[in-house]
């Protein structure tokens, strides 16, 4: 992964970073590496996460996926961090495989029944993720599904492979119906857990290769140094930083690539869950190029002026010629690709953000595949805990939406939480038809 962060400096936009104040947050980048570094070290909770490219043994996923692995379609039932890594590798690559990824990720149940529906039962694998083991969502996804087998006369336990913790209900649950299992990592949190089992495992089922996922992760690890100019995962981070903290409240990534669509929510969940803390924070906005170009362009060209925009170029892609017209004026489409069109719409868009003085930078990928996207993935992971270094937080912590998960449950009847009592008190003011 390359990052062009030209587009940021003040000489070009506003809000944006000097190149002065640029060397003086280097300053403070390398002292955060020095602490990233020791925390990779001592395998510190969260740090943890950035080892994974020599961590993780894919011959250990392949084992356990094994046995299904000629499903024609995969069922992933997690959420947050336990399905968007994995979502963001299948549908990337989906063109690549045969197998048809469906992640359970809601509870919608109208959504749910649509999704299991028709699918080929006996030929299907179920991938169930949960780090804590306790998850609501994940856990009563994971019953309608097996219910959903039972019914169909299919059995279950021989197409099922559990990720989870070391102990906890859906350990319990894999022990006693002798499931093949993964171990979550330990220190690594759902979000940063992409490049380990709770990702790879749907994406082994599909067939991708994971030692690719691997290398490339490895290599912008290796680019991991003390200084913003010399790595391009740092230069993102202390950019995005450098300009939140000059009124850049908002970060929209945009790849250009419809693939990449669930990056964007990857990454939603990383940055936000990551960095909300103690009032600081960056709040992720999602788009698409070039479809958003006609929807929300507007306001990142000329609405308030806090927003960063984050391009992903995705490199070399499959072309589709356009075909010739005799009308002239499109005459100039039938000269060009439907490839050269996304290309020169994403350096338009990217210019005239530029022109009207608004902030953008631009990450670049050779091409979308394992290699890339395993880069792309780390480089977001450690451009994410250098910016939680740079604010001061707690990167790995999640406590905002620990609470609501007890709330829940407490409604629900499954324990005495005060959060529950929280519900009842909700003020009202309601108009009424
Ligand atoms: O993997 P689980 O324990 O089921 O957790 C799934 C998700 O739950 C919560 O929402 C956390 O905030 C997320 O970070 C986590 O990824």
């Amino acid at each position: 992964m390359n990052v062009d962060i030209g587009n940021a400096l003040a000489s070009v936009a506003s809000p944006g970073a000097s190149r002065d104040s640029l060397e003086r947050l280097d300053e403070q980048v390398a002292d955060a590496h020095e602490r990233i570094v020791a925390g990779m070290e001592h395998s510190e909770h969260g740090y943890e996460a950035l080892n994974l490219p020599e961590r993780t043994d894919p011959d250990e996923i392949r084992a356990a996926v094994e046995p299904v692995a000629d499903a024609e379609a995969l069922i992933t039932v997690g959420i947050g961090g336990s399905a968007l890594g994995a979502a963001t590798i299948t549908d990337a690559l989906a063109d690549e495989s045969d197998t048809e990824a469906v992640y359970l990720d809601n509870v919608d149940p109208k959504w749910v029944s649509n999704h299991l529906e028709g699918l080929p039962l006996e030929e299907t694998a179920i991938n169930v993720v949960s780090r804590s083991g306790t998850t609501a969502e994940t856990l009563a996804n994971f019953l309608v599904v097996r219910d959903v087998f039972e019914a169909a006369g299919v059995d279950w336990t021989e197409r099922t492979i559990v990720t989870t913790g070391e102990s906890g209900p859906l350990r319990n649950l894999a022990d006693r119906h002798d499931l093949p299992s993964l171990k979550v990592p330990d220190g690594v949190p759902g979000r940063f857990s992409a490049l380990s089992a709770v990702g790879m495992v749907a994406a082994a089922v599909c067939g991708h290769d994971l030692e690719a996922l691997l290398e490339g992760a490895a290599a912008e690890r290796e680019s991991l140094t003390g200084s913003l100019f010399d790595c391009p995962a740092y230069a993102y981070g202390a950019m995005a930083y450098a300009l939140d903290q000059r009124g850049a409240a908002v970060n929209a990534m945009v790849p250009y690539a419809e693939s990449l669509e669930t990056f964007a929510e990857w990454f939603a969940q990383l940055w936000a869950e990551s960095l909300g803390k103690d009032d600081l924070g960056q709040t992720p906005a999602r788009a698409l190029g070039v479809t958003d170009q006609h929807s929300q362009l507007q306001l990142y060209r000329a609405g308030p002026r806090d927003k960063l925009v984050t391009f992903v170029s995705p490199g070399e892609t499959d072309d589709r010629s356009i075909p010739d017209t005799d009308v002239d004026e499109l005459a100039y489409l039938g000269d060009a690709t439907l490839g050269e069109l996304l290309e020169a719409e994403f350096e338009a868009t990217e210019a005239s953000l530029a022109a009207a003085g608004r902030p953008n930078v631009r990450l670049e990928l050779e091409t979308v595949d394992e290699y890339e996207l395993g880069g792309l993935l780390y480089g977001m992971e450690a451009a994410c805990v250098l910016a939680g270094e740079l604010y001061g937080i707690n990167t790995f912590e999640q406590p905002a939406v620990e609470w609501a998960k007890k709330a829940t449950r407490g409604l629900l009847g499954g324990g005495n939480f005060e959060e529950a009592d929280a519900v009842a008190e909700k003020t009202e003011l309601r108009i009424e038809r």
